[in-house]
């Protein structure tokens, strides 16, 4: 192929981070490539995310897509809705990052060495409830920013603690700030934290092309199918309190035989009167080859045990 490829990212230092690599992967294939920033309106407001709307930082990237000002958008996989976008095809998946939420604490403090009332900070209705549900007397305060942003309340000393995702740490080199990997028995990671999805035109069968047998990662698409299958069927968006994490496990089939299948964890959880939690969780394991039927299914349980009623105020 003798076109550039032009490769649209938001320009935060996380999003031109993870651009990078993906950028790097494709100029291995022997391609020539471009990087393209694209502003969102979720970059220029200070709002909270739940006020903005639905793919505040996804929408504009997709547009640009439509456009044709740029040939593939790079977006992080847990901001895209779970609606597919008309004229475009969800190309590739690359190799997740660690899935699981961080806590960054002042003087290398974990969690449960927080004293009660200490002032952690996060955005997501999700980390809120999950934080809240520990029980630890923790005063949860409502953030937002960019990650350089949300570490240095925690250094200026507004704050205790912040909550980030793991992989975005991982991405900008700041992992050694982590005070520690939260484990998801207590806290559930979004659908899809830590990867990346990679949209093109769904004309533009070359590049999809391109990117499916250059990029995509089969273990990271199998685990994100079965996260955001969950999600789409309790019909909850991307800031949604959901959580959920599909890890590939071994197991034994009936010969004795070794097998990889599918375990995937799920949680509604939001924050009720009185300062207690609302919260269902539920768990089930199926074959590697069904992601979709598996997501699906943990979903209806969800739902059974009360995520719609959990979830509907919410939305
Ligand atoms: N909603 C913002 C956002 N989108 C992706 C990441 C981190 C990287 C990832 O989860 O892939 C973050 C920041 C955070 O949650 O700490």
């Amino acid at each position: 192929m003798t076109r550039v490829i032009r490769i649209g990212t938001r320009g935060s230092k996380l999003a031109l981070a993870q651009t990078g690599i993906v950028a790097d992967t494709i100029r291995a294939t022997g391609a020539e490539v471009e990087i393209v920033t694209v502003t969102t309106p979720g970059d220029l407001s200070s709002a909270p995310i739940s006020q903005i709307g639905v793919g505040v930082f996804t929408s504009a990237l997709r547009e640009t897509l439509l456009r044709n000002e740029i040939d593939v958008a790079v977006h992080s996989y847990k901001d895209l809705p779970t609606a597919p976008e008309e004229g475009l095809v969800l190309a590739a998946v690359p190799p997740r990052e660690d899935p699981r939420d961080a806590l960054i604490a002042r003087d290398g403090l974990t969690l449960g060495e927080l004293p009660p009332g200490a002032k952690v900070g996060t955005g997501a209705a999700r980390r809120m409830a999950q934080l809240r549900a520990l029980g630890l007397g923790l005063e949860i305060v409502p953030i937002r920013g960019n990650i350089d942003t949300r570490m240095r309340k925690v250094a200026d000393g507004e704050l205790d603690a912040v909550v980030l995702a793991r992989a975005g740490l991982a991405r900008v080199g700041r992992v050694d700030e982590i005070t520690e990997t939260l484990d998801p028995i207590q806290m559930l990671p979004a659908p899809a934290q830590g990867a990346l999805a990679l949209e093109c035109r769904a004309a533009d069968v070359d590049i999809e092309h391109l990117l499916a047998s250059a990029v995509d990662d089969e273990s990271t698409r199998v685990a994100v199918t079965a996260e955001r299958a969950l999600l789409a069927a309790l019909e909850a968006g991307c800031s949604a309190p959901v959580g959920a994490l599909a890890e590939i496990v071994e197991d034994l089939d009936d010969e004795g035989a070794v097998v990889e299948r599918i375990s995937l964890r799920g949680t509604a959880a939001v924050e009720g009167e009185n300062g207690g939690v609302d919260m269902v969780r539920a768990s089930a394991i199926a074959g590697i080859g069904e992601a979709e039927k598996l997501g699906r299914e943990l979903a209806a349980e969800l739902l059974d045990l009360g995520a719609g009623a959990l979830l509907g105020p919410a939305l």
